[in-house]
C-alpha cells in the first residue's frame, strides 16, 4: 500500500477505538446525570420527613450530587483529545493511553490514565531501553475525530508482518504547530528526560533548571497533575499551590491543569499571593531591589514600633479629684516597654493597657509622696482600667494596626528615616518614601511581600473590631483556583501540601519569605533558569529560599537541556546576546530549524514607530497564531498607541518583565538597548525577550549597542 493509504487505514483503525471510547464516555455521563437527578429527588422528599430523617436524607443528597458533579466536571474537562497514545507490546498486548482511565461495562480497559504506572512506558521507552514496547503511537484528535497517527518503532526486530508504521515524528509536528493564547498541554509528546522529572517522588524539594523553552513550566504543571493523581490521599485534601510571575502568565497556563482534570490547584501570580490584593504594577528595578531585600524586615519591624501618626502625645486623666499626666517622654517609654516584650502589637493591647496603668500609678505615687500621702495602687489600677476615658485614650494611642496603613506611613520621609536608620542609605530612603507616599489601592507587585510580612508582624486584628477593608485594597479579586471558581480556602491559608514555584530565579528574598509562609507543611517543586534571573543579589535570594524549604529532604535536582520552543535560528541570536553572562553548558540546545533567520532592522530613532507597525503587520500575515510585541516596561502604553489601529486579537503588546514564561509564534522586539538599561540585570532581561518566539523574530532598534 502507498504511504497515504496506509496512513488512512491506520487512522480508520484508531477511529473505531476512539468511537468506542466516546460512546462509553456518553454512557458514563448519562449515569452521572441520572445520579444527580436522583440526589435532587431525595432532597425534595425530605421536607415531608421527621427532622432526623430529613438531615440524613439531605446529607445523602449532598453526597450524591457532589460526586455526580465531580464526575461530570472531570468527563467534560477531559473531552478534548481524550485518547492520545497507544502502545503495542512484544506480548501483542496493546494499551491506549489518555487523559483519563476508562473501562467498558465489562471492566475491560478502554483507556489507561497517562499517570498510571502501566502508561509510564509511553514516555520512558527508548530504542535502547524499549521496555517491551514494539511500537509507540501518538494519536492526534480534534473532538472525536482522529486526524493523524505517528509512530516510533522501538524494537525493529519484533515488528510483526501485519503491523504498519507511519509518521515522521510527533514531537517535531507538535513543535511546529502555531501557538494560541493559552499554553497547550504536552501530554502526548512528553520526552523521557521530562517524564523522569514529572514522576520524581513527591517528598522533599525537587528543583528543575534548564534554559528557555526546555519545557520547565509544562513539566512542572504535568508534575502537579501527576502528583495529585498518584498521591491523592497525601496531597489532595490540602491542595497544591502554583505560583507564577504575573497574571498574564497564570492566565496563559491556566488551561493546562483543568485539561488534565486537576481542579484542586490554586494558581496565583506574585502580585496576588496575599488575599484581597491583585497587584500588577512593577517597580523600577532599583526600587524593586530595595523592596525585595531582607533589609526590609528590619525597617518594617522598626516602623511598627514607632508612634502611630495621630497618636496623642500627652495623657491626662482625673483620679479622685487629681489630674494624672503623662507627657510624650513617659508615653514613649511605656510604648518601648510594651514592644520590648516582643509579640505582635495587635496581640499586645492588654499589655499596653496594663503598662500604661502602671505608669499612671507611678505618677500618682510620685504626686502623693511630695504631699506626704499614700495611695492604694491596686485600687487605682482597677478603677482607671474600667474607665471609659482611659479606653478612649488607649484606642488612639495603641490603635489596631493594618499592614497597608503602616506601609503608607513610610511614605513620610522623616518616619522612614527613623525606621531605616543604619539599614538603608539616604538615596534609598528617598526612593522608597516617594514610592509609598499617598498609595492606596495601587500597590506594586513588590509591595505585596511587604504587606504580607507586616501582616505577620502586626498580628491579626482583634475579631470584633475587624475592618477587613483595610487590607482588601484592590477592587479586582484575585484569580482563584485553576478552575476559576475558587477553592474556598480560609484566608491566608498556609497548609498546602505541595508548592510549585515557576520562574523562581526572579523571586526576591522577601517574596521567598511570603511563599515560605504558605508552604510550612509542603513539599516543593521549584522551577527556574539562573541565566534568566532579573534579581541582582542571587546569594541573598538563595539564603531566603533555603529558609523557606526549611530542613525538608531529600533535595533532588534535574536539568533539562533541549529547547523545544525556539527555532535554532532564533535561539542562536539570543545565545549571542547573553554570551559572557552564562556559564558553559548553561544554555540549552534548540532542536528545530525553520530556515528563517531573525531580522534585525536598525532605523533612525524617529523611524521606530513606523518600523514596528510594519513589522507587526508582516508577522501577522506570516504566522497563523499570536504575534507578541515586546518592549521596555515604560514603553508599553506608547507602543499600544502605535498599534491601536491594527486591532487584531492575535497581536499582544507586553512589557519585558511581563513576557516571562510566555511565547508567541512571532515576536517584534522594540529597542533592545532599553531592555538592558531598564533593569539591573540588563542582558538577562533581553535574553528572556529574545527567546519568546517559536518561528519568527524581528528586532527594531535605533542602535547596535546591544548586539
Ligand atoms: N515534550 C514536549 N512536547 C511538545 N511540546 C513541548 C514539549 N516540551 C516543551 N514543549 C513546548 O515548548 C514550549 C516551551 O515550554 P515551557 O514554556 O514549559 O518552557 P520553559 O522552560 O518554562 O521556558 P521559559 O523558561 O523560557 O519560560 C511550549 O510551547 C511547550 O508546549
Amino acid at each position: 500500500m502507498s504511504e497515504p493509504r496506509v496512513r488512512r487505514a491506520e487512522i480508520a483503525i484508531e477511529q473505531s477505538h476512539v468511537d468506542r471510547v466516546y460512546t462509553r464516555l456518553a454512557e458514563l455521563r448519562s449515569q452521572a446525570e441520572a445520579m444527580r437527578a436522583k440526589g435532587y429527588e431525595i432532597g425534595h422528599g425530605a421536607q415531608r420527613e421527621a427532622v432526623f430523617e430529613q438531615a440524613s436524607m439531605l446529607f445523602e443528597r449532598d453526597m450524591m450530587v457532589f460526586h455526580a458533579n465531580q464526575t461530570l466536571q472531570t468527563l467534560d474537562a477531559e473531552y478534548e483529545g481524550l485518547v492520545f497514545g497507544r502502545l503495542d507490546h512484544t506480548s501483542s498486548e496493546k494499551i491506549y493511553v489518555g487523559r483519563l482511565g476508562i473501562r467498558d461495562a465489562e471492566f475491560d480497559n478502554l483507556v489507561t490514565d497517562w499517570r498510571a504506572p502501566a502508561a509510564a512506558a509511553f514516555y520512558q521507552a527508548t530504542a535502547e531501553e524499549p521496555m517491551e514496547v514494539v511500537r509507540r503511537r501518538v494519536i492526534r484528535c480534534s473532538g472525536q475525530t482522529v486526524l493523524d497517527v505517528d509512530d516510533d518503532v522501538l524494537i525493529a526486530d519484533a515488528v510483526p508482518e501485519d503491523m504498519q508504521i507511519v509518521g515522521e515524528g510527533a514531537l517535531m509536528a507538535a513543535l511546529g504547530r502555531s501557538r494560541g493564547e493559552k499554553m497547550r498541554d504536552i501530554v502526548a509528546t512528553i520526552q523521557r528526560e521530562q517524564d523522569e522529572v514529572i514522576r520524581a517522588p513527591w517528598r522533599g524539594v525537587t528543583e528543575i533548571t534548564g534554559g528557555p523553552g526546555t519545557g520547565k513550566t509544562a513539566v512542572a504543571l504535568h508534575r502537579a497533575a501527576y502528583l495529585l493523581y498518584r498521591y491523592r490521599r497525601q496531597l489532595g485534601g490540602a491542595g497544591v499551590f502554583v505560583l507564577g510571575p504575573s497574571g498574564v502568565f497564570t492566565s496563559y497556563i491556566s488551561r493546562v491543569l483543568p485539561s488534565m482534570g486537576e481542579t484542586n490547584v490554586e494558581l496565583r501570580a506574585l502580585g496576588e499571593v496575599l488575599d484581597g490584593i491583585a497587584a500588577t504594577r512593577q517597580d523600577p528595578a532599583p526600587l524593586a531591589a530595595i523592596k525585595g531585600s531582607l533589609r526590609m524586615r528590619k525597617v518594617l519591624g522598626k516602623a511598627l514600633r514607632d508612634t502611630p501618626p495621630g497618636a496623642p502625645d500627652e495623657m491626662r486623666i482625673v483620679y479622685k479629684g487629681e489630674v494624672l499626666k503623662l507627657g510624650r517622654k513617659e508615653l514613649d517609654k511605656v510604648r518601648r516597654k510594651v514592644h520590648g516584650h516582643g509579640g505582635p502589637p495587635n496581640r499586645s493591647r492588654v499589655r499596653a493597657a496594663e503598662t500604661l496603668l502602671e505608669a499612671l500609678a507611678d505618677r500618682a505615687e510620685e504626686n502623693a509622696r511630695t504631699d506626704g500621702r499614700t495611695i492604694d495602687r491596686a485600687e487605682l489600677i482597677i478603677e482607671l482600667g474600667e474607665r471609659i476615658d482611659f479606653h478612649r485614650f488607649l484606642v488612639v494611642w495603641w490603635p489596631v494596626l493594618y499592614p497597608a496603613e503602616i506601609l503608607r506611613w513610610l511614605g513620610d520621609p522623616a518616619r522612614l528615616t527613623r525606621a531605616a536608620r543604619g539599614v538603608l542609605s539616604r538615596d534609598e530612603v528617598d526612593l522608597l518614601a516617594a514610592s509609598l507616599a499617598g498609595r492606596d489601592r495601587d500597590w506594586s507587585v513588590a509591595d505585596v511581600a511587604l504587606l504580607d510580612e507586616l501582616r505577620v508582624l502586626v498580628g491579626p486584628p482583634p475579631k470584633r473590631r475587624r475592618r477587613p477593608q483595610q487590607i482588601e485594597l484592590d477592587a479586582a479579586p484575585p484569580a482563584r483556583g485553576s478552575d476559576g471558581h475558587g477553592t474556598h480556602r480560609p484566608e491566608h491559608y498556609d497548609e498546602y501540601s505541595h508548592i510549585v514555584v515557576d520562574e523562581s530565579q526572579d523571586l526576591s528574598p522577601m517574596q521567598w519569605r511570603m511563599i515560605g509562609r504558605r508552604g510550612k507543611y509542603a513539599s516543593w517543586t521549584v522551577v527556574g533558569d539562573p541565566v534568566q534571573s532579573s534579581w541582582p543579589d542571587p546569594a541573598e535570594a538563595a539564603q531566603a529560599r533555603d529558609q523557606a524549604f526549611g530542613a525538608r529532604t531529600p533535595r533532588r535536582r534535574y536539568t533539562l537541556r533541549t529547547n523545544y520552543r525556539n527555532s535554532a535560528e532564533i535561539f542562536d541570536l539570543a545565545a549571542r546576546v547573553v554570551a559572557g553572562h552564562a556559564e558553559d553548558g548553561e544554555l540549552p540546545k534548540a532542536v528545530r530549524t525553520t530556515g528563517l533567520e531573525p531580522e534585525v532592522r536598525v532605523v533612525e530613532r524617529t523611524g521606530v514607530e513606523s518600523s514596528v507597525q510594519t513589522a507587526a503587520k508582516e508577522l501577522l500575515d506570516a504566522v497563523e497564531g499570536t504575534v507578541g510585541v515586546i518592549c521596555a516596561m515604560d514603553r508599553v502604553p506608547e507602543v499600544r498607541g502605535w498599534l491601536a489601529a491594527q486591532a487584531d486579537e492575535r497581536l499582544k503588546i507586553v512589557g519585558s518583565l511581563d513576557s516571562k514564561g510566555l511565547e508567541y509564534d512571532a515576536v517584534v522586539l522594540v529597542e533592545p538597548t532599553e531592555l538592558i538599561t531598564e533593569s539591573t540585570t540588563g542582558r538577562r532581561v533581553l535574553y528572556v525577550a529574545l527567546t519568546r518566539a517559536t518561528q519568527q523574530l524581528t528586532v527594531v532598534a535605533s542602535d547596535r549597542d546591544w548586539l
